[in-house]
């Protein structure tokens, strides 16, 4: 299904130079956000909690994808059988005749397929995976003779498994399955001018949500230690470390000492 609506969001470019004042994370976006008009397959590498997902949603929301589904398969713990399903089709008895469901693909037609921790998968199963996405596609689209319809696969890599695949054989066999383009993502520590920010969107989001919190606000003292600390956990953990600040301070400004231990250890 093909829409009208532009590709790239009124203002988004205004948006983004709002959004971010890292000159790396700003390139990024102009990167994902060219990407994103094109069909191409993506493979995003970074760190836990970088914003792999955020970013592979902002593809699917600038893409001509938008109006269909975003779908995420987590690859973490996955069983053979849900994955079987999910890729291989299961046999249906409709109509009095047998018939192949591809529940996964068929959700995510005229969409985007996350698949999310994708390196938690062992080198084999990575390209097992990939080659039944592309053996249920042609089952699936056989009538069609074009690739319309086929759901965008987005994978996200874990930065320190991807050093370590970058020279083997299954990265060279990724490479020519899905002809990806690769973006990195860089951690937090990185790009630490967007701290504030960051904070702020994230200050925002709790006010709005809850309505006993809608006087937070962060001390400069607090403020600081969030910008001095490295965030190995990245996006994610800085949002917890707000969360817990805002429970600690019941709502009003948050303290140095409302925030987890290891920021004022720095
Ligand atoms: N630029 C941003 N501004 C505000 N919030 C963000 C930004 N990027 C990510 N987030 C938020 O940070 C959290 C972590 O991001 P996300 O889930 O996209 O990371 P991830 O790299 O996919 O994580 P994981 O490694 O666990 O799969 C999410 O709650 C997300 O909404």
């Amino acid at each position: 299904m093909l829409t009208t609506k532009p590709f790239f969001k009124k203002n988004l470019l205004h948006d983004i130079e709002k959004s971010s004042k890292s000159i790396l994370m700003q390139d990024i976006f102009y990167k994902i956000l060219r990407l994103a008009k094109l069909d191409s397959n993506v493979i995003l590498v970074g760190e836990i909690g970088s914003g792999k997902k955020r970013l592979a949603k902002i593809i699917h929301e600038n893409s001509h994808r938008a109006e269909g589904p975003f779908h995420t398969f987590y690859c973490l713990n996955i069983d053979e059988e849900e994955y079987k399903n999910a890729f291989w089709g299961r046999l249906q008895f409709e109509d009095n005749h047998l018939s192949l469901k591809y529940d996964l693909l068929e959700k995510t037609i005229d969409g985007t397929l996350y698949l999310d921790q994708f390196s938690e998968l062992s080198p084999a199963f990575m390209l097992d995976v990939i080659i039944s996405y592309h053996k249920g596609c042609k089952q699936l689209f056989r009538h069609r003779d074009d690739d319309k319809g086929k759901p965008r696969l987005i994978l996200s890599l874990n930065q320190e498994f991807y050093h370590e695949i970058l020279h083997q054989d299954v990265w060279e066999k990724l490479l020519d399955e899905l002809n990806p383009v690769v973006i990195m993502l860089p951690p937090l520590r990185e790009h630490k001018e967007d701290i504030p920010l960051i904070i702020d969107y994230f200050l925002d989001e709790i006010r709005t949500n809850y309505i006993d919190y809608k006087n937070l606000s962060m001390s400069a003292h607090a403020l600081l230690a969030c910008f001095n600390y490295d965030w190995p956990g990245n996006l994610l953990q800085l949002k917890n470390a707000i969360l817990q600040g805002a429970i600690l301070s019941r709502g009003n400004t948050i303290e140095l000492r409302h925030l987890p231990f290891s920021l004022s250890l720095d």
